[in-house]
């Protein structure tokens, strides 16, 4: 961890353009990039593949000091991600792994045992950092905070649309119903919830493309 490294924080809710604006802008930059939440979807997957009980803190937080969760980056190729060597990229796409994920996100030990592993990715030139408690928890000192936003009907669409592209067979009304569950126990829960930082620039990119929100948010850190 390089604490002089500068910090831009993304924020927001499930299927907001966080992980979308915020790879965009790290190319651009050419900044580092942490993905957080696939760092809590991993722990999901690993706990699966192990048989842990999803609803037992204990093993949910030893399986989350104990798996070794790596990203490894390959010029022009997606990221990939090994949990303990094994490729889970994409079984950890999946919504049953983005649900896991958002329910152990809630046992304030699991978010403990990530906290370092996040902050490792501060370094130089620079991190855009991209999740739910990233202004607010794990980098509060970030020169630049985000909160992006959009309807949860235009998140589920999104999502559809994506999942379509991809050959995953989905039902529109399913997947809001989805992102509102995951809204609301992501806001609700005790320990780090939900929330735009009091320093973030919150932005609703409701019926706002792609290329207009990179632009915004790049105008942002340059000023
Ligand atoms: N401003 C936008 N306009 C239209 N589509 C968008 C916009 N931003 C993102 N998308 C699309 O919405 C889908 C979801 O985006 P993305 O995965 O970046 O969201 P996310 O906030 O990271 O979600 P999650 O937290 O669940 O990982 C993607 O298919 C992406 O291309
Ligand atoms: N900083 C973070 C990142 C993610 N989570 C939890 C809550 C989400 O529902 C889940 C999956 O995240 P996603 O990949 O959809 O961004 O992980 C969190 O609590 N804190």
């Amino acid at each position: 961890m390089d604490p002089t490294a500068p910090v831009l924080t993304i924020d927001g809710p499930s299927g907001s353009g966080k992980g979308t604006i915020s790879r965009l802008v790290a190319q651009h930059l050419e900044w580092h990039y942490l993905d957080s939440g696939a760092l809590y979807r991993a722990v999901g997957v690993s706990a699966g593949w192990n048989d842990l009980d999803l609803s037992d803190p204990g093993a949910l937080v030893r399986c989350a000091f104990d798996s070794r969760i790596d990203f490894l980056e390959v010029v022009g190729q997606e990221l990939r991600i090994l949990i303990n060597g094994r490729d889970a990229t994409d079984e950890i796409r999946t919504e049953t792994a983005g649900a896991a994920a958002s329910a152990i996100a809630a046992i304030p030990e699991v978010r403990t045992a990530l906290k370092e592993r996040q902050r490792n990715f501060r370094q130089q030139p620079g991190l855009v950092a991209d999740g739910r408690d990233m202004g607010t928890v794990i980098f509060p000192d970030a020169a630049t905070k985000v909160f992006l936003t959009a309807s949860a009907e235009e998140r589920a669409e999104r999502r559809y649309k994506q999942l379509k592209e991809k050959g995953v067979s989905v039902n529109l009304g399913d997947l809001l119903r989805e992102i509102l569950a995951r809204d609301a126990r992501d806001a609700s829960r005790a320990v780090a919830p939900l929330r735009p930082a009091e320093d973030a620039v919150c932005i609703d990119t409701t019926g706002t493309g792609i290329e207009a929100v990179v632009e915004r948010v790049l105008s942002l850190v340059k000023r």
